[in-house]
């Protein structure tokens, strides 16, 4: 091996940041043992601000721009990350993340709500880079296979309800249903064309006066494709106010499911006209007090409440009522936490639709209601492209019950992401209409218009792009996977919709390259995709999902929630297009849930096994790219460890008293020695591991008492999105024993 070989692994935001205090002291450890480096990248939310406004900071306040660096990082051959999950900021989280930095004497800016100078532009401009999902497009330089490890999978089969929330029995007459726009949305507006040549376009704006405002210029390369589409919101209202009518009617709960966070620009206004469509009389009636207060709907109820509180006490409890009436009229909420009152539409954050469905799917097409009770909910998913996936599986489950995780299938998907694709890349190129008038994307050099689009005031349009070349690396993995797993594969794509049109004339082409024998490869709109996999994992069998980047962020929450109980377990692995290799764990995100009651209980119930799958699978890229010999060994000894946790069931527990997240770090600490000790490859790596798991062995009591013993009490970490190091850093490393044990390494 030429060089220390390093190993990128990134500090992030809640349940994953307090887990790596305990976690990656080991893991160091028995990398450095190897001589094999592990590399720190804080791409937290506040570490991300303080980067972004070191002129605002003192010297020593500063940091280093970790995720800039990262993001130049993906693109070297020599590249390992292990990336965990990480909050992508609402504007309402952002906004208390500034807060909680300034209380803190980190003197960086408001977030202006209004734009009153240049500056404030600025500042804008400067936020906006951190708002949302701002990390995974930028080092998602490569398109990814998704699945849960085969060893988990098998546990789920044989323990289907230890492992996560069990899956709940569908009453076959339930009135759960998915409702979604028939016209006006994105998807009847889509245009779609393959670039001939590199292009350099403009998007533009010419209102009625035929004044023309530019919105963006950017450059094409040839053979892309680039889509460009609006949603009119005029038909979105109207579909809101009709499908409150309708749950009303059916006397069913109402539930919005966008992606606010992935679509920064776009979701968090459909989110607001939401709330305005529920509370239309409300809006009618206060629309100058909520003006003179500032109130923004995109922002969430939470946000409109707290602005009441400006105001005097007479017209607040005016207002509240009027609230109250409309909570009697409408349809009752789907409720994040009825306890506390907290409804789905509270903060644009707290519904992300990739998570939030599957949840009401696993648990038999129920979900709470303002009474604390589970109802049947209308599912509100206003663009048509991909929410007909859900009404496809919702009416499967009426039809043929809960899926049983005894015998159910896997889904592996293979998504296109690299080079921010698709919709998911659009937020810099998706714009409000000022006015009445019409979109148009224009040729620079010639003035051809490509793509135009007549709109009123206050619709949204949006520009998507992918590349050729991610394209056919995708399809490169597709095949890969499809051989290597000798299972059918489906492309989920419709050849209704422009883009997916060009996607598909691209597919049969490099298709012709491939020596297809054999392979059970298909192309199917997302619809009947999603009819035909249910069916084949029904039986048992698996079945490879070939899609775009939102159903690949879709669909990998929602097959491992329903196969294992969560997609805390799944696996990411993202060949980089530049040789390197990032691997993301888990495909849900930051669990803010587990944050609280770490802090109400001193017990962290997550679970960091998809962290040990990127350690063995780290180690074993090091072992394939630089044939080194320690790696692999490292990697056994490691996959033998995650067996051992899960046929051993040392997961952390849901309950207070019970393993957390540390005890399981000790048993991935104690079984990773053991199979180190007992391998017969590499003496000096043996002899330094069978003290190592002595120690472990005949401390087990003692540790899990320490670890054990301080649980059930609250915590303060002073802070949510910086709490102080050295007081995570204490309570996350309990035993004076294991900590003793770790620094004998
Ligand atoms: N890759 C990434 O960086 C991603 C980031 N995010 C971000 O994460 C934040 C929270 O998103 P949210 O939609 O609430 O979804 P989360 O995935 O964070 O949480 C949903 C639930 O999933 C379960 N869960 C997730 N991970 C684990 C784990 N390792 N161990 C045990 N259980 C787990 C928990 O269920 P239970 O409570 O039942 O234990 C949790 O409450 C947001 O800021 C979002 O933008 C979201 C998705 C991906
Ligand atoms: O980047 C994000 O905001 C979340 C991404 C996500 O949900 C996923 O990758 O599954
Ligand atoms: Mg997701």
């Amino acid at each position: 091996m030429k060089d220390r070989v390093k190993v990128i692994w990134t500090i992030t935001d809640e349940a994953p940041y307090l887990a790596t205090f305990s976690l990656l002291p080991i893991v160091k450890k028995f990398f450095d043992v190897s001589d094999i480096e592990i590399d720190i990248k804080d791409i937290s939310l506040s570490s991300r601000i303080l980067a972004n406004f070191s002129d605002f900071l003192t010297q020593d306040q500063r940091v280093s721009d970790d995720l800039s660096i990262l993001g130049e990082l993906v693109n070297k051959p020599d590249t390992i990350l292990i990336k965990l999950p990480n909050i992508s900021a609402s504007l309402p989280q952002l906004k208390d993340a500034i807060k909680e930095l300034q209380a803190k004497g980190f003197n960086i800016p408001d977030y202006p709500d209004e734009l009153k100078s240049a500056q404030d532009e600025k500042i804008r401009e400067r936020y906006s880079k951190i708002l949302g999902s701002a990390v995974n497009p930028v080092l998602r330089q490569g398109n990814n296979i998704r699945a849960v490890p085969r060893s988990i999978k098998e546990t789920a089969k044989k323990f289907p309800d230890l492992m996560g929330l069990p899956l709940k029995e569908w009453n076959p007459s339930s009135k759960t249903h998915v409702s979604h726009m028939t016209d006006g949305d994105f998807y009847g507006h889509e245009r779609s064309i393959t670039l001939t040549k590199d292009t350099r376009v403009r998007i533009e704006f010419i209102d009625k006066n035929n004044n023309i405002t530019i919105f963006k210029d950017l450059d094409l390369l040839k053979g892309e494709i680039f889509d460009g589409s609006f949603i009119s919101i005029k038909a979105l209202s109207n579909f809101y106010e009709n499908q409150i009518r309708d749950a009303k009617k059916e006397g069913i709960l109402w539930s919005l499911h966008l992606k606010a966070t992935m679509m920064k620009v776009s979701d968090p206004v459909l989110f607001g006209y939401a709330i305005r469509a529920y509370f239309k009389d409300v809006f009618a009636k206060h629309q100058d007090t909520f003006n003179s207060l500032g109130v923004n709907p995109n922002n969430g109820l939470s946000d409109l409440f707290s602005k009441l509180e400006n105001l005097s006490d007479d017209k607040k409890v005016e207002i509240k009522k009027d609230i109250e009436a409309t909570y009697e009229k409408n349809p009752g909420l789907y409720m994040v936490d009825s306890n506390k009152g907290i409804t789905n539409l509270h903060m644009p954050n707290l519904v992300l639709i990739d998570a939030s469905i599957p949840t009401i799917i696993r648990d038999g097409g129920k979900a709470w209601g303002p009474d604390g009770k589970l109802h049947d909910v209308k599912i509100v998913i206003p663009d048509r492209s991909y929410a007909t996936i859900y009404s496809a599986i919702v009416e499967d489950c009426k039809k043929n019950g809960a899926f049983d995780r005894t015998t159910m299938g896997t889904v592996i998907d293979v998504g296109l992401i690299a080079m921010k694709a698709e919709e998911y890349g659009s937020h810099d190129k998706t714009f409000l209409a000022p006015d009445d008038g019409t979109f148009r994307v224009v040729d620079v050099e010639n003035g051809q218009i490509l793509m135009e689009h007549s709109v009123e005031k206050g619709d949204i349009w949006r520009g998507c792009q992918v590349k050729d070349v991610a394209i056919k690396n995708w399809i490169q993995i597709a095949i890969e996977e499809t051989k290597k797993n000798n299972i059918p594969a489906i492309f989920w794509l419709d050849e209704n919709r422009p883009h997916d049109r060009e996607e598909i004339k691209k597919i049969r082409e490099y298709l012709k390259t491939y020596d297809l024998r054999d392979l059970d490869i298909k192309i199917m709109r997302p619809s009947d995709a999603m009819k035909a996999t249910l069916e084949l994992i029904r039986r048992g069998q698996d079945v490879i999902a070939v899609t775009g980047n939102i159903l690949r962020d879709y669909l990998s929450d929602l097959f491992p929630i329903l196969e294992v109980g969560t997609s805390a377990k799944v696996f990411s692995i993202i060949p980089l297009l530049s040789g390197g290799r990032m691997f993301e764990t888990g495909a849900g995100g930051s669990a803010p849930k587990h944050v609280e009651q770490f802090i109400n209980q001193n017990h962290l119930r997550w679970d960091s096994i998809a962290e040990f799958v990127a350690i063995s699978q780290s180690l074993k890229f090091i072992f394939d790219k630089y044939n080194y010999k320690k790696a692999f060994i490292l990697a056994n000894a490691c996959e033998g460890a995650i067996s051992d946790i899960l046929s051993n069931k040392k997961w952390p527990s849901r309950k207070v008293g019970e393993i957390d997240n540390r005890g399981e770090h000790y048993y991935f600490m104690k079984y990773w020695a053991n199979h180190l000790s007992s391998q017969q490859e590499d003496i000096d790596i043996k002899e330094k591991f069978l003290k190592v798991k002595d120690e472990l062995d005949k401390n087990e009591d003692k540790i899990n008492e320490e670890l054990l013993s301080v649980q059930g009490k609250k915590v303060d970490i002073k802070g949510y999105y910086k709490p102080e190091e050295d007081i995570v850093e204490r309570l996350m490393r309990p035993s004076k024993i294991l900590n003793s044990i770790v620094n004998m390494i």
